[in-house]
C-alpha cells in the first residue's frame, strides 16, 4: 500500500526514544528539531502517491498492487532507466539534499533481495526472512535506514578487542526467540525520519569478530534502542528565507546504542557469520544498487549546483568575463561526468539471474572521483561567489525594521534582481554550501560510501586488470630483444 505524506506523519508517532539537547523526544512530527524534516519526508510520499504520478512513480507488483519504483527489480536496461527517472524526480524535490530519502535502503534490500540465491546457500531459513522482508517493507512503504559501521574508537583495533567489547553493537544471547543486540553504530542518517534501520557491518572482519557480523532489520520504535542526535541544524535556523535548505532538509544523523534489543528471527538476515556479513553486500548486487542510488541522486544533485553557480555570476554581473565562462564550463563538464558515469553504469550493465544490475566497476570508479570531486566544485562556486555569500544581512527581521530595509536597499544591489532577490539568492547559495549545513554535506559526499582507501580498494578489485595487462603482453611479445641484436 502506497502511503500519503499524511500518513507518513502518523506512522512516525510511534514513541521512539531520540535524545537530543538533554531532552528525550519521544514525537518526531511535532519536535521543533526534526518536524520541518519530517514534513519534507511526507511531501516525498505525497508525491510517490499522487494519481498524475503513478506512471513515473510507481509499478505493479507480482500481487497486483502498486508499489514505490525504488522497490523495483529491473529486468533490463529499460527498466532500470524507468526506475532512475522515478529517483530522479524524486530527488529534484529536494535538491539532492537528502542523501539517505528513502531510495537508498530500499535500494540496498531490493538489490540483495536480487541476489537471493546467496542467501539460500547460507541458510535458506535467513533466506526467506530477507525474501519475506522486502515485500514487508515494499507493501507498507516503508522509509528504511541503515548503520552500517562500528563508532570509531581506536581503528587500529578490532571490535572485540576494544576497551569495551560492546562499543559496537554485538550479539549477547540467542534463544528461541532471536538475538539479543548490545552496542552501538555509526551513523543512522534518517534515523530519526525512518521507519526502522537494517543493521549490518560492511567493515571487513577477522576471526574473533563473529558477534559482530550480524544483520537484521528493526523498528526505529524497538524496545531498548536508543537514538543519540547530533545537533539540529534545522533548530538553529529561525526560517526558511535565511535557511532555505537546512530548515526543511536536515535529515539528521544520529548514533545508535543497543541497549539490549531483542531482534525475532524472522527479521534475523546473518548470524555471527563473518564470510557472510561480506557476502550480503559483495556476492549480491546490494552494494552496487545501494550506490548507483547514490550515484543517481549527486546526479541531480550536481545540476542544482550548477543553477546556483550560473545564478551567482548572474547576480554579481560577472557571467559575461571569459574566465568565468570558463570557471562554468568547467563546473559544467564535471556535473556532465556524473551524469556520464550514470548512463555509462547502466549501458554496460548485466544480467544476473534475471535481473539487470549496472556495471560495478563504473560504479566504483564513479564514488572514487566524486568523493574527490565534490570538494572541487564546492570551492569553485566559492571562488566564483567571494564575499557575496558572506555580505547579508543578519536575518529577516533586518528586512522587517523600516529603518535597516532602507539600508540593505542601498547596499544590496545586482544587475539582474532586486535587493530582496539577491539576499534571498545568496542566502540559498550559502546554505548550500558554506553553512553548517553545506559543510556536513561536504563530510557527507566525502564519507558516506566509505573513507577512500575503501572505494579505491573496491575500484581496483572489480577492474578488468586482465584485459589491461594482457594488452601490455601481447605488446610486449610483438618484439624481442634477441631479434633486435639480430639486426645489429
Ligand atoms: C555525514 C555522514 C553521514 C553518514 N551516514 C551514514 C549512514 O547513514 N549509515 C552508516 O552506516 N554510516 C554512515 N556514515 C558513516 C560512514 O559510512 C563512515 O564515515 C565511513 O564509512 C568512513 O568510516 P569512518 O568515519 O569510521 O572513518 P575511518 O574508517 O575511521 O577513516 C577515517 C580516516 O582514517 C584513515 N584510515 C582509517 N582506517 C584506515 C585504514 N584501514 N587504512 C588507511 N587509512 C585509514 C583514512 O585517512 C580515513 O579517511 C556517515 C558518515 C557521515 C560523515
Amino acid at each position: 500500500m502506497l502511503k500519503t505524506g499524511a500518513q507518513y506523519i502518523r506512522s512516525l508517532q510511534d514513541g521512539r526514544e531520540i535524545f537530543i539537547y538533554g531532552e528525550k523526544v519521544t514525537d518526531v512530527t511535532t519536535s521543533p528539531y526534526f518536524r520541518n524534516a519530517a514534513a519534507s519526508v511526507a511531501m516525498l510520499y505525497d508525491f510517490q502517491s499522487a494519481p498524475e504520478n503513478a506512471a513515473l512513480m510507481t509499478y505493479e507488483t507480482e500481487d497486483g498492487d502498486r508499489a514505490n519504483r525504488i522497490w523495483q527489480l529491473p529486468k533490463s536496461y529499460a527498466e532500470l532507466v524507468e526506475r532512475r527517472k522515478a529517483l530522479e524526480a524524486w530527488t529534484e524535490l529536494h535538491g539532492g539534499f537528502m542523501g539517505r530519502a528513502p531510495d537508498h535502503v530500499a535500494s540496498c534490500i531490493a538489490g540483495m533481495n536480487m541476489g537471493r540465491e546467496v542467501f539460500e546457500a547460507y541458510d535458506p531459513a535467513r533466506a526467506r526472512a530477507l525474501a519475506d522482508y522486502y515485500r514487508y517493507a515494499r507493501d507498507n512503504s516503508l522509509y528504511l535506514t541503515y548503520v552500517i559501521i562500528n563508532p570509531q574508537a581506536d581503528r587500529s583495533k578490532p571490535a572485540n578487542e576494544q576497551k569495551d567489547p560492546f562499543i559496537a553493537a554485538g550479539v549477547v544471547d540467542q534463544d528461541a526467540e532471536g538475538l539479543t543486540i548490545r552496542g552501538g553504530k555509526m551513523l543512522a542518517t534518517g534515523g530519526v525520519l525512518a521507519h526502522e534501520v537494517f543493521v549490518t557491518c560492511i567493515q571487513p572482519l577477522r576471526e574473533g569478530e563473529e558477534p559482530y557480523a550480524i544483520s537484521f532489520a528493526i523498528p526505529m520504535n524497538a524496545k531498548g534502542l536508543k537514538i543519540l542526535s547530533r545537533k539540529s541544524y534545522e533548530k538553529q535556523t529561525p526560517n526558511l528565507f535565511d535557511n532555505p535548505l537546512a530548515s526543511r532538509f536536515d535529515e539528521n544523523d544520529a548514533v545508535l546504542y543497543f541497549d539490549d534489543v531483542k531482534v525475532p528471527w524472522d527479521r534475523v538476515f546473518v548470524n555471527q557469520d563473518t564470510r557472510m556479513c561480506a557476502k550480503q553486500f559483495h556476492a549480491t548486487p546490494a552494494h552496487v544498487y545501494q550506490n548507483y542510488q547514490a550515484q543517481v541522486r549527486l546526479m541531480v544533485k550536481m545540476r542544482f549546483l550548477m543553477g546556483l553557480a550560473k545564478k551567482t555570476a548572474e547576480t554579481n554581473g560577472t557571467i559575461a568575463f571569459p574566465p568565468v565562462v570558463q570557471t562554468l564550463g568547467q563546473l559544467a563538464a564535471q556535473a556532465g561526468m556524473v551524469e556520464a558515469f550514470v548512463c555509462g553504469m547502466e549501458a554496460k550493465g548485466h544480467m544476473h539471474g534475471e535481473y539487470y544490475i549496472p556495471d560495478a566497476h563504473l560504479l566504483y570508479s564513479a564514488q572514487v572521483l566524486t568523493q574527490q570531486l565534490y570538494a572541487q566544485v564546492i570551492n569553485t562556486m566559492r571562488d566564483l561567489a567571494g564575499g557575496g555569500l558572506i555580505m547579508l544581512p543578519s536575518s529577516v527581521e533586518d528586512f522587517a525594521n523600516p529603518e535597516i530595509a532602507k539600508y540593505i536597499e542601498k547596499t544590496q544591489m545586482s544587475p539582474v534582481t532586486d535587493s530582496e532577490g539577491r539576499v534571498k539568492f545568496f542566502k540559498l547559495a550559502w546554505d548550500a554550501i558554506g553553512s553548517e549545513f553545506g559543510s556536513r554535506h561536504a563530510q557527507y559526499e566525502m564519507f558516506y560510501a566509505g573513507a577512500t582507501f575503501v572505494t579505491k580498494n573496491h575500484s581496483f578489485r572489480t577492474f578488468d586488470w586482465a584485459n589491461s595487462t594482457g594488452m601490455v603482453d601481447r605488446m610486449l611479445d610483438g618484439y624481442a630483444l634477441k631479434s633486435e641484436i639480430a639486426k645489429l
